[in-house]
C-alpha cells in the first residue's frame, strides 16, 4: 500500500468571476520513504493540492470529489477529530514564509517544545531535551542557548531550520515542503534543502517538494509530476524526466531552469501565461502556448499515457513508470515533437533542454501560428 494515494481530486473555488477549477481529476501517490516533486509555474495548483491533503481549503474553495488515501484511509472521510491527530503529527508542512509559521512572542525553544508536548506527551524537560537535539540537528549553532531566542532574533534561513525541526519534531510519516526554500539566498537554499534530505533519510520520512523550480526536483527527489492549470502533464522518476522529458511543457521549464552565475530571475521563458482556470482553452490546456500544437490539440484533451506503449496511465502498474499526457504519444500529431536534450553536467543537476528546431517552447512560434487552413 502506498503511504499517500491521492484519487481523482478536484478543488473548485467559487469567486465573483466564476468557478476556478484549481484542481482538476488529479491522481498520484507517494510511496514510504520517496521524495516526491511537484513542479510548475504559479497557478498550477501546487499548493492547493498539499493544503487539500492537510484538508485546509478554506472557503470559497472546496474539495469537489476524490479520495485522499492515507495508509489506506481516506482523510476526506475522516472526523475534524481524527484528522487533528494526523495533522502536525503524521503529516507536517513547511511553508515558503518561516515568519509566518513562528509566533513572534514566543522564543523559537518553546514553540517547538509546546509541539511536542502536544502530540507526544512529553514532559517540560524532555520537551525541552528534544527540541535541543533537534535544533542541534537541523544546523543551529548554540542550540541551548538559541532555544531561548525569540524568531526575530533568527536570520530567514535560521528561521526555516527552525521550521523544519517544528515540522519534524513529531516524527512525521509524510512532511509537505511548499517552496520552502524561495524566499532565501541560493547558498542558504542550498543548505536547507540538503538540510531536508538528510533528515528525510534519517527519518524515514516521504517528502512532498512543491516549487516551480526544476533545479531543485533535481537536487531532492526521487519522482516528480508537472503540473499545468491543475492537472499533471507528466509523472516520472527524476532522472528520466531530466534525460527524457516527454512533455512539451516539461520541456519548456527545463530551457528556464536558471543556470549557475545567471540571475535568479531567468525564469519564465515559456512566453504566454497559465490559461484561465474559469474557462479552459479546449482540448489540451498547454496547446495556446504549445509549438507543436496542431489541430487535434485544440479537439481533445490528451490523457496521461505510457509514452512508449500509449498505454492509458490506469492500466500501467508500477508507480515508477513514465507517463506524459501528449497526443504524440496516441499518434494524434501529424508532425510529431522535435526537441533534444543535452545533459551539461548531470551530477549538479545542471541539464538543459535545447531544442533542435526554431519551434522551441521556449521561442513563443507556434506551428499553428498563421496556419489558417487547419
Ligand atoms: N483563496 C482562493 N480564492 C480563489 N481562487 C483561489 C484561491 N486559492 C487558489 N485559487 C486558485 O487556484 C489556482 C491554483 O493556486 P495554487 O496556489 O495551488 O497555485 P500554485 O501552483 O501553488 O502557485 P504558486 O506557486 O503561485 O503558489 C490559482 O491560480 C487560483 O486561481
Amino acid at each position: 500500500m502506498s503511504l499517500l494515494e491521492v484519487n481523482d481530486l478536484t478543488v473548485k473555488f467559487y469567486t465573483k468571476e466564476g468557478v476556478v477549477t484549481a484542481v482538476d481529476d488529479l491522481s498520484y501517490q507517494i510511496e514510504r520513504g520517496e521524495k516526491f516533486g511537484v513542479v510548475g509555474e504559479s497557478g498550477a495548483g501546487k499548493s492547493v493540492t498539499a493544503l487539500s491533503l492537510m484538508r485546509l481549503i478554506e472557503s470559497p474553495g472546496q474539495i469537489e470529489s476524490g479520495e485522499i488515501l492515507f495508509k489506506g484511509e481516506d482523510l476526506l472521510e475522516m472526523s475534524e477529530e481524527e484528522l487533528r491527530t494526523i495533522r502536525g503529527n503524521e503529516i507536517a508542512m513547511i511553508f515558503q514564509d518561516a515568519q509566518t509559521a513562528l509566533n513572534p512572542v514566543y522564543t523559537v525553544g518553546e514553540q517547538i517544545s509546546e509541539a511536542i508536548r502536544h502530540h507526544l506527551d512529553y514532559s517540560d524537560k524532555e520537551a525541552r531535551e528534544r527540541t535541543i537535539q533537534l535544533l542541534d540537528r537541523v544546523g543551529i549553532p548554540e542550540a541551548e542557548t538559541r532555544y531561548d531566542d525569540y524568531p526575530h532574533e533568527f536570520s530567514g534561513g535560521m528561521q526555516q531550520r527552525a521550521v523544519i525541526a517544528m515540522a519534524l519534531s513529531c516524527d512525521p510519516d509524510l512532511l509537505l515542503c511548499d517552496e520552502p526554500t524561495t524566499a532565501l539566498d541560493v547558498t542558504i537554499e542550498a543548505q536547507i534543502l540538503d538540510e531536508i534530505e538528510q533528515l528525510a533519510d534519517e527519518f524515514d520520512t516521504s517528502i512532498q517538494l512543491i516549487t516551480h523550480d526544476l533545479g531543485v526536483v533535481a537536487e531532492v527527489c526521487d519522482r516528480v509530476m508537472v503540473m499545468y492549470a491543475g492537472a499533471p502533464v507528466e509523472k516520472a522518476p527524476v532522472e528520466e524526466l531530466y534525460y527524457d522529458p516527454k512533455h512539451p511543457y516539461t520541456v519548456g521549464l527545463m530551457s528556464s531552469i536558471p543556470r549557475i552565475g545567471d540571475e535568479r530571475e531567468r525564469l519564465q521563458t515559456i512566453p504566454g501565461t497559465m490559461p484561465d482556470l474559469v474557462e479552459l482553452p479546449s482540448g489540451c490546456s498547454f496547446h495556446p502556448r504549445c509549438p507543436y500544437a496542431e489541430e487535434s490539440c485544440t479537439r481533445t484533451e490528451p490523457k496521461l499515457v505510457d509514452p512508449d506503449t500509449g498505454q492509458l496511465e490506469e492500466g500501467v502498474e508500477s508507480t515508477t513508470d513514465h507517463v506524459a499526457a501528449c497526443h504524440e504519444y496516441t499518434g494524434k500529431l501529424r508532425e510529431g515533437l522535435d526537441y533534444s536534450v543535452e545533459i551539461r553536467d548531470a551530477a549538479a543537476g545542471d541539464v538543459e533542454a535545447t531544442v533542435a528546431n526554431a519551434n522551441s517552447p521556449a521561442s513563443g512560434q507556434s506551428r499553428m501560428d498563421g496556419d489558417t487552413d487547419d
